[in-house]
């Protein structure tokens, strides 16, 4: 067995056993300060890296030279520099479509309890402040039957529309580059230009990868065109938003609340204005963060390195044209 494969984040005892009947398996049930020297000497003769979030690039690849695959365990991959692995033959895995169902339930989740105001509520309670009968003050809006606007109607985006148009009878706007006729047909759905979703939804909810085109892609302008009764929930990438912008536009008053899973820097700063504004629910990246999702994802990934390391068609493999110079 002469294949070695770096595992870099807490996995299920069955994946690693599994990896086991086909390498070497290191593991690293996180990465941190202290054990970097030792993950570096290891990546010098390792064949397969599988993990999350760790940025791989020329840096990280000029220490692994005998790296041939990155099974990444999340369906984002702008952790990874594509073209310094495709100049390098390094093949790469992503792990979509099983994850679907647990963000768009994170998602609803955080429709919900932005709408509703339903941490601030909680805390309310808990904080002994309950003492007489709610008044409009502390009341949210509502959810079912109003319009939700969906930038990225991919695979996540299209569960998410399932639940709000079939479960909640929500009216569903999208904006992609490219327009799906099955999701329209699917859900009665509207292809808008970008500025007329922001004008029109009293739900936007960005769920596009983070890409040079879709960095910053919401910042002020864009929440200024908003209603100001509108919310806005981010689950994609924190710095498809500038961050700047939406603090300023929640201040303003251009929108009303804001549902966030992810931040410009994670974790967020603890600093950062968003903590302290009622109006705005935070959550630490949770979106597929169940037991069941993550042995799912976990285990796709290992699929994928398993394919590679005996001669299989990879079953989600990374394909993306990159641009030539
Ligand atoms: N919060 C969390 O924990 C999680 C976050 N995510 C994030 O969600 C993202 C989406 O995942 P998934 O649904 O599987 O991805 P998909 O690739 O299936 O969907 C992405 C959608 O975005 C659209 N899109 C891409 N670029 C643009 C653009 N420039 N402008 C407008 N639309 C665009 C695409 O349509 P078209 O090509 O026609 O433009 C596509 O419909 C992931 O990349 C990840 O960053 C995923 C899982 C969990
Ligand atoms: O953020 C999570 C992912 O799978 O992407």
């Amino acid at each position: 067995m002469s294949e070695k494969i770096i595992v870099y984040r807490k996995v299920d005892e069955q994946v690693l056993n599994y990896l086991r009947e086909y390498a070497e398996v290191v593991y690293f049930e996180k990465l941190t300060p202290e054990n970097m020297d030792e993950f570096y000497s290891e990546l010098e003769t390792t064949t397969v890296l599988l993990g999350s979030l760790l940025k791989i690039d020329e840096s990280l690849l000029n220490k692994a030279p005998n790296l041939k695959m990155v099974a990444n365990s999340s369906v984002g991959y702008d952790n990874l520099d594509l073209q310094a692995l495709k100049s390098r033959g390094i093949i790469a895995s992503n792990t979509p479509e099983v994850l679907n169902e647990t963000v768009a339930d994170t998602i609803f989740g955080l429709i919900l309890s932005t709408a509703r105001r339903m941490p601030e509520l909680v805390q309310w309670v808990k904080n002994g402040e309950w003492n007489e009968n709610l008044t409009e003050e502390y009341f949210g809006v509502d959810v079912h039957h109003k319009k939700l606007g969906i930038i990225g109607m991919g695979r996540i985006g299209q569960t998410l529309a399932q639940r709000a148009h079939f479960g909640f009878g929500m009216d569903i706007y999208y904006h992609n580059r490219s327009r799906n006729l099955e999701v329209e047909e699917r859900f009665n759905a509207t292809f808008c230009s970008l500025d007329d979703l922001l004008q029109e939804v009293d739900f936007v909810c960005l769920l596009t990868p983070l890409t040079k085109e879709t960095e910053k892609m919401m910042g002020y302008e864009q929440f200024k065109k908003m209603k100001p009764s509108a919310i806005f929930i981010n689950a994609s990438r924190g710095k498809t938003v500038d961050e700047e912008g939406l603090i300023q536009a929640l201040q303003d008053g251009e929108i009303l609340a804001a549902g966030l899973d992810v931040y410009e820097k994670e974790p967020v700063d603890k600093n950062s204005p968003l903590l302290s504004m009622k109006n705005v629910v935070t959550l630490p990246h949770i979106g597929s963060a169940t037991s069941e999702t993550r042995l799912k994802m976990t285990m796709l990934a290992a699929q994928n390195a398993v394919a590679y390391l005996t001669g299989k068609e990879i079953p989600t493999e990374i394909k993306v044209k990159l641009e030539t110079h």
